[in-house]
């Protein structure tokens, strides 16, 4: 089980260079097995060309090392929190892509307007408020997954796998590291898309609730469109 999690995960992080999502080393992918409550994470700074299985790091879920030689990811307490707060996801990814980290940036939420957002998304994907300097200060990473948590109150986590961290830049899951990774990519194409929608006409309006709710629905079944819980 933990091999095989652990594979899953490499093959998740290799895939951001991939799919162009990163640069340097500026991204990071989890997974979860929840039976045991372990999790797999990259290294801190290690270039994804020489990346190893053997490099990653497991954590338990209070995030004491159990596994490895190498520091864990940076933002391993964001990835904790959206774990301890989110039952049903199975895997965590964090990118500075170039589109969402963009509208992260400009602290705008991605407006729902048109079908290829509205097949993964359902609707806006939120971005967070900005933090205080007393939340930065005392521990950034962790109250990063907290202000992911609170704008995630009224929200189901199922229905809408990605957010913007206002100043910073996105965060995707799944039900596991692949699926989180493919989330992120459609996360950073609607990003691109709104912007060029949003430059061609500053009046665009969302999608259609209907056309949301038919999109929706028809890729991700009842279940999800009437909620998990
Ligand atoms: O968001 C940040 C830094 O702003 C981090 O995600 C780094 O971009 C990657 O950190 P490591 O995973 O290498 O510790």
């Amino acid at each position: 089980m933990l091999e095989q999690l652990k594979q899953q995960v490499l093959e998740a992080n290799l895939m951001l260079p991939k799919y162009g999502l990163v640069t340097f080393t500026w991204g990071n992918v989890s997974g979860i097995d929840r039976e045991h409550g372990l999790v797999v994470i990259k290294p801190s700074g290690v270039p994804y060309e020489e990346l190893s299985k053997d490099d990653l790091v497991v954590v338990d879920l209070q995030g004491n090392k159990v596994e490895g030689r190498l520091n864990p990811s940076s933002d391993t307490p964001t990835h904790l929190a959206l774990y301890h707060a989110f039952p049903n996801i199975g895997a965590v990814v964090h990118t500075h892509s170039t589109w969402a980290t963009s509208w992260a940036q400009s602290g705008q939420s991605i407006p729902a307007l048109g079908t290829t957002h509205g097949d993964y998304f359902y609707g806006e994907i939120p971005c967070t408020r900005k933090m205080m300097t007393g939340e930065i200060q005392t521990n950034y990473e962790l109250e990063t997954g907290n202000v992911i948590i609170e704008t995630f109150a009224d929200l189901d986590e199922m229905q809408m796998p990605g957010v913007l961290v206002h100043s910073h830049a996105p965060f995707c899951w799944g039900k596991d590291a692949i699926e989180a990774v493919h989330n992120a990519v459609v996360l950073e194409e609607v990003a691109e898309i709104a912007h060029h929608t949003m430059t061609l006409n500053r009046t665009a309006s969302p999608m259609d609730q209907v056309l949301l709710d038919k999109h929706f629905l028809r890729k991700h079944g009842a279940q999800a469109y009437y909620g998990q819980r």
